[in-house]
């Protein structure tokens, strides 16, 4: 069974990579919003894959991290494409989080990213 839970983050970034020109080369900011997925079987008598509470554990000090902030300052964010920092959150959460499947990074609400780890 897959469970799911998801968070959002208001932050700012600019693409330094991008020709100049684009857009994204200047300082913008999204809300972007954050789906992780988790899998495997129910326990026993709880009867559920993972406490919601616990994934929020794991979760909410990495979207602290970018939450208001200039997501570029954050070492290994230097180019933060929607790509980027979803390999970024995913190298920091999948060893707490075993069970994780894939996740989804939403930066507008017509684009993102789903990553599973591959
Ligand atoms: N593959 C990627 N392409 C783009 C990224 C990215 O991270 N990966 N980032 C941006 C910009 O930062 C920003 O997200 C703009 O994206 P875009 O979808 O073009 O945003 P709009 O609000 O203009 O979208 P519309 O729905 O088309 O109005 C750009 N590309
Ligand atoms: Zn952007």
């Amino acid at each position: 069974m897959v469970i799911f839970k998801k968070f959002a983050f208001d932050s700012a970034h600019f693409l330094p990579n991008v020709p100049d020109g684009h857009k994204c080369k200047n300082i913008h900011g999204h809300t972007y919003h954050l789906t992780v997925f988790l899998e495997g079987d129910l326990v026993e008598d709880l009867e559920w894959v993972m406490d919601f509470k616990d994934v929020k554990d794991v979760i909410k000090p990495i979207i602290d991290r970018l939450d208001h902030q200039l997501i570029n300052d954050i070492p290994g964010l230097e180019n933060p494409t929607a790509e980027r920092i979803t390999v970024w959150i995913w190298d920091q959460i999948k060893p707490q989080l075993p069970l994780l499947s894939k996740i989804e990074l939403n930066e507008t609400p017509t684009s993102g990213v789903v990553y599973d780890g591959k």
